[in-house]
């Protein structure tokens, strides 16, 4: 692809290459000696569900970019990006980041290359607060400067040290990170100091995002790199000017003498742009003389990642709302109560509209302890014998008890961790708060709290209710980005639709859906019918119809 040089009375846009490559999805099993108890069988073992497409959870593989329409003007509308020195805060949510087959689309990577003190930093955060997209993330090759030996830290405090060369940096790690980036997934990266030449003891998480800009000196000198990059943008600015702001910044903020700053310039600097830097503009997409002062280069590289963020949008809740997989045969995932008239009794209440709060909260407290019983039956059990008072030997099980975690999705998830409290004592519990965007009417990841060690664990996914499965689909997605094998996670919910079940069981066919009912139909408002209403307001009480009904009466 040619490169365009922007000056400015240029028009000229470029496409860029989409090439995907994602990383291996790396799972873990249950330990060697635990072995699982048999679990009771599905309602319906006869016929299988007929999915449009099997899905298919292996990475690396080729994505087919969706090329329906986007949401992402209205995203832009209702979000705002504040910048309050490094740290970038969105007020919006993260949009979903995966399609109906709960595969990852892959971040947008914008490359942006050049000279040290050229304006790279001042591009990307120019591009990223003109963009006005929700998660964007911004890597900086300097976090990738390699761990100095004692002799090599020597030298680099007499500026004889050669910073400006590719074996300076750690290409390996780098990839590694800029890969998973890519792929949606969160990233820790080394904080650098460079006015001691280190790495810091602490390292800075940078969660998958939408977009991903990459800045750094040699970020095109590495071919693995440049396969990873979407658009590549070369800052090109005048080399007394770079000198001039590099002498100023060097001082000011990495504790340099004017001395030490001409004398590393010119030994390593000025010749390493010659030889390694400026050689690489030719494969910039995009030339950006002057920097961040170019506004016209800045607005037409926004232009070209909105169209192709455009290109790659898709109305997710909609999809599987209209997913055509109603009525099917349930699939072998799901595992739902015995509707015994205990069980019917409870939905009974809890279904009916008059019945009061605290009943409501009696009963489902009920049902969601039998769920829980039921549920432990599909977590790992491993095998004990222990003596009875009579003594003699017992063969029982025990669960796994160091590999079990909840999760709550927030709100109404909420509501069911007391009763998995109840049945797994001392248990750790995340949360993850999914909410539904009022414009795009997509659910949007605003905040998440995870077990330390889940990744090694088995989850118990909590939602009171699954209409569509957009919400559950999203923490399920979470999960794995955080490494949790599929098949180690259980989604845990008093009812679900019949829509959302075959929607996540053809996303995530090793994830075990637990329920005490499922209906047959969701509406084209999303609600489950003949359902259970909103099941966070009947809860906690903040049904606002009702609220309104009762302040008339009191006044
Ligand atoms: N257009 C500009 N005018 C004046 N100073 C600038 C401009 N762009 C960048 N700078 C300053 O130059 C220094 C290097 O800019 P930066 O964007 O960090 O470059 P790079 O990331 O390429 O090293 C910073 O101190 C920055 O404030
Ligand atoms: N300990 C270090 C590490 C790097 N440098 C210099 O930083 C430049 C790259 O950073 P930019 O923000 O300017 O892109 C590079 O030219 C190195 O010489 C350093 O001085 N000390």
């Amino acid at each position: 692809m040619s490169a365009f040089k922007f000056e400015r009375a240029s028009s000229a846009s470029s496409e860029a290459d989409s090439s995907g490559s994602g990383e291996d999805h790396e799972t873990e099993g249950a330990d060697g000696d635990v072995t699982k108890l048999q679990a009771p069988k599905p309602k319906s073992e006869a016929k299988s569900p007929k999915y449009p497409q099997s899905p298919s959870k292996s990475f690396p593989k080729k994505k087919v970019r969706n090329p329906s329409t986007s949401t992402i003007d209205t995203i832009n509308k209702s979000s705002r990006v504040y910048h309050t020195g490094l740290r970038v805060l969105y007020t919006a949510g993260r949009p979903p980041w995966y399609d109906t087959h709960g595969d990852l689309t892959e971040a947008f990577v914008i490359g942006v290359c050049g000279g040290s003190a050229s304006g790279k930093t001042t591009v990307a955060k120019r591009i990223i607060e003109d963009l006005d997209v929700p998660w964007v993330s911004l890597l900086s090759m300097d976090s990738f400067y390699k761990v100095l030996g004692e002799k090599e830290h020597e030298a680099a405090n007499k500026n004889n040290y050669n910073f400006d060369h590719p074996d300076a940096f750690d290409f390996e790690l780098l990839n590694k990170t800029l890969k998973r980036l890519r792929s949606g997934k969160k990233v820790d990266v080394p904080v650098y100091n460079f006015v001691s030449h280190s790495r810091e003891n602490v390292t800075k998480t940078i969660y998958g995002a939408n977009v991903v800009i990459f800045e750094g000196i040699m970020s095109f000198v590495n071919k693995d790199l440049l396969e990873l990059m979407d658009l590549k943008v070369f800052v090109d600015t005048d080399s007394d000017i770079r000198l001039a702001r590099r002498m100023k910044r060097d001082i000011t903020e990495r504790g340099r003498e004017l001395e030490g700053v001409l004398k590393q310039y010119n030994k390593y600097v000025k010749p390493a742009f010659e030889h390694y830097i400026a050689p690489t503009m030719t494969y910039a997409d995009i030339i950006v003389p002057r920097g961040g002062d170019n506004k016209v280069a800045i607005d037409l590289i926004v232009r070209h990642v909105h169209s192709q963020l455009k290109k790659r949008g898709f109305s997710l809740r909609q999809s599987l709302a209209n997913s055509g997989n109603n009525g099917q045969p349930p699939p072998s995932s799901l595992y739902v109560l015995e509707s015994s008239p205990q069980v019917k009794g409870i939905h009974t209440f809890i279904r009916n509209k008059d019945t009061p709060r605290d009943e409501f909260i009696f009963y489902s407290k009920r049902l969601m302890r039998l769920l829980f019983e039921y549920a432990m039956n599909f977590l790992p059990h491993k095998k004990v014998r222990v003596e009875t008072v009579q003594g003699v030997q017992y063969e029982g099980s025990r669960l796994d008890s160091k590999k079990i975690v909840g999760v709550s999705i927030l709100r109404a998830g909420e509501t069911m961790e007391q009763a998995l409290c109840e049945v797994y004592k001392d248990i750790t519990i995340g949360k993850i708060l999914i909410q539904t965007n009022s414009i795009t009417g997509e659910p949007e990841l605003h905040y998440l709290r995870l077990p330390k060690d889940i990744k090694e664990s088995h989850v118990m996914l909590m939602d009171a209710t699954v209409a569509t499965g957009a919400a559950a689909m999203m923490a399920i997605r979470v999960l794995l980005d955080h490494d949790v094998p599929e098949e180690n996670i259980i989604l845990l919910s008093m009812l679900m639709g019949d829509s959302g079940v075959h929607s996540i069981a053809y996303a995530f066919p090793k994830v075990k859906l637990v329920t005490t009912a499922v209906d047959k139909e969701v509406n084209d408002k999303f609600h489950i019918v003949p359902g259970i209403g909103n099941f966070g307001d009947r809860y906690f009480g903040t049904d606002y119809s009702s609220f309104k009904t009762e302040q008339v009466t009191a006044s």
